[in-house]
């Protein structure tokens, strides 16, 4: 597995080894000691899996008492996911980082707590499967506008994103609550 800190570094792109033979390929998602070594101690409490039609956008999700590290991977199809630090001590609070993760490059996203976190499915479907630090807490959940201009997120919109009914009242930046 190589490891790449992106342009907000504690955002960790990873990609595996992928090996192929006659049968098909095999390859390594997730090992503790390395992922400790590259990303930080944390561990995993929830697996998640979702599916999605084209031109949906899931996200922008976080929970504030509650937060959730998420390593994300795609098991079906193309997404374009994307992190927005809200972390008001950090020198990149409101930027974002995003990255096409396909079934093709197999690659993984680590998004750490204090981020807030979605995707746009740019495939027929995609299948989405990730690994959460803490527990899904509904009642400490928010959702951060997609298109908050302040944010100014580059999505490779193909028409208008479709987004849940809770997505559609997502809250602009300056709204939001943050981490401290
Ligand atoms: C996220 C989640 C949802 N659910 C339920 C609640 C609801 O009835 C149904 C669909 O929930 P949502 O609409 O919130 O699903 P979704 O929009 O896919 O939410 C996810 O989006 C991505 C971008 C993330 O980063 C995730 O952390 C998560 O917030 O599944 C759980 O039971 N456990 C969970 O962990």
């Amino acid at each position: 597995m190589k490891y790449q800190p992106l342009a907000i570094a504690d955002v960790v792109l990873m990609t595996p080894q992928v090996f192929g033979d006659e049968r098909g390929f095999f390859m390594e998602t997730f090992r503790q000691n390395e992922f400790e070594a590259h990303c930080g101690n944390y561990s995993f409490v929830q697996d998640n899996h979702s599916k999605s039609r084209r031109g949906i956008l899931r996200g922008l999700h976080y929970q504030l008492k509650q937060p959730q590290g998420k390593l994300v991977r795609v098991t079906q199809g193309r997404v374009f996911d994307v992190a927005v630090d809200l972390r008001r001590d950090s020198p990149t609070f409101g930027d974002w980082v995003g990255v096409e993760l396909n079934d093709e490059n197999r690659q993984m996203l680590w998004v750490p707590p204090g981020f807030a976190h979605g995707f746009y499915v740019l495939s027929e479907t995609a299948e989405f499967s990730y690994k959460c630090t803490d527990y899904y807490a509904p009642d400490d959940e928010y959702s951060l506008r997609f298109d908050d201009p302040t944010l100014a997120i580059k999505w490779p919109f193909d028409g208008e994103p479709q987004l849940s009914d809770k997505d559609r009242r997502g809250l602009a930046l300056a709204d939001c609550p943050t981490y401290d």
